[in-house]
């Protein structure tokens, strides 16, 4: 099994990827925003630029201009929608850890798309709650990013459920956990093993759930891709 997380066959295939379609389009400010996060010591975890080039197209496709982001760290994926959206679009961006969003802060800043995005430094579930208590943000929002701590994307998809418009999407990230999802357990490393259980129990009620047209996509960590239907 490759140490790389990537999903695709093949890490060449998906250096080939990269190098022909994904960094030659790579807006110059997000480049260097996920340059600056290289050296974080949590790297890893911004989106995988393949699986933000994806998000990109969909945000386009949608006309999106109202989003939410859920987990937003240092900002490629927040940046990313602050690029795509139009001049009057909003991004609610939930993240706990202020730290980690200023060293992106700098790169949005320079790409001027600040204005956007409405950064609120708490848990998601408490101000999404909240959200949904006023009736002007049901069934508001275009399209929402989760991407924070993958225990909580069942409470996440039932907020943002009552959220989203019908026909907008929400897009969930890690969703094959590395592809741990199909090792047997005890071939996981166990500090893997809490949210490999967590992707298992959610690709499942997800695939249930009749409301969201799906598809999970093999890209990055894995890609789920929900419509809502009604
Ligand atoms: C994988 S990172 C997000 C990566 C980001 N999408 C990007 O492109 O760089 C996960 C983030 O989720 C945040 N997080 C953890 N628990 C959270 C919670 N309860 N609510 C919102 N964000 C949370 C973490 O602080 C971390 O910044
Ligand atoms: O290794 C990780 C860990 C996370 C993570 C853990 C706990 C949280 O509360 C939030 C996120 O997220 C990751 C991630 O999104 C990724 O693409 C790769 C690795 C990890």
């Amino acid at each position: 099994m490759s140490s790389n997380p990537v999903i695709l066959q093949s890490e060449n295939l998906t250096k080939y990827i990269l190098e022909t379609s994904v960094y030659p389009r790579e807006e110059e400010t997000l480049k260097e925003l996920r340059n600056a996060t290289a050296s974080h010591p949590w790297g890893f975890m911004g989106t995988a630029p393949d699986a933000g080039q994806l998000m990109t197209l969909l945000l386009k496709l949608l006309n999106a201009k109202k989003t939410i982001e859920v987990g937003v760290f240092t900002g490629y994926s927040l940046l990313l929608t602050a690029l795509t959206i139009p001049d009057d679009g909003k991004i609610i961006a939930l993240d706990p850890d202020r730290e980690a969003y200023e060293i992106g802060l700098p790169f949005i800043k320079k790409a001027g798309v600040e204005h956007k995005i409405d950064f609120i430094e708490s848990p998601a579930l408490p101000v999404l709650d909240k959200l949904i208590e006023d009736p002007s943000n049901k069934e508001s929002f275009d399209f929402a990013f989760v991407d924070a701590d993958k225990d909580n994307y069942w409470n996440y998809h039932e907020r943002l459920f009552k959220l989203v418009k019908i026909g907008g999407l929400i897009i969930y990230d890690n969703t094959l956990w590395g592809g741990t999802v199909v090792w047997p357990e005890e071939d996981v490393p166990a500090p893997k093993r809490k949210f490999r259980q967590a992707a298992l129990a959610f690709n499942k009620a997800i695939a249930d759930d009749s409301c969201v047209e799906i598809f999970a996509v093999s890209i990055g960590d894995g890609f789920t891709i929900c419509r809502r239907a009604h």
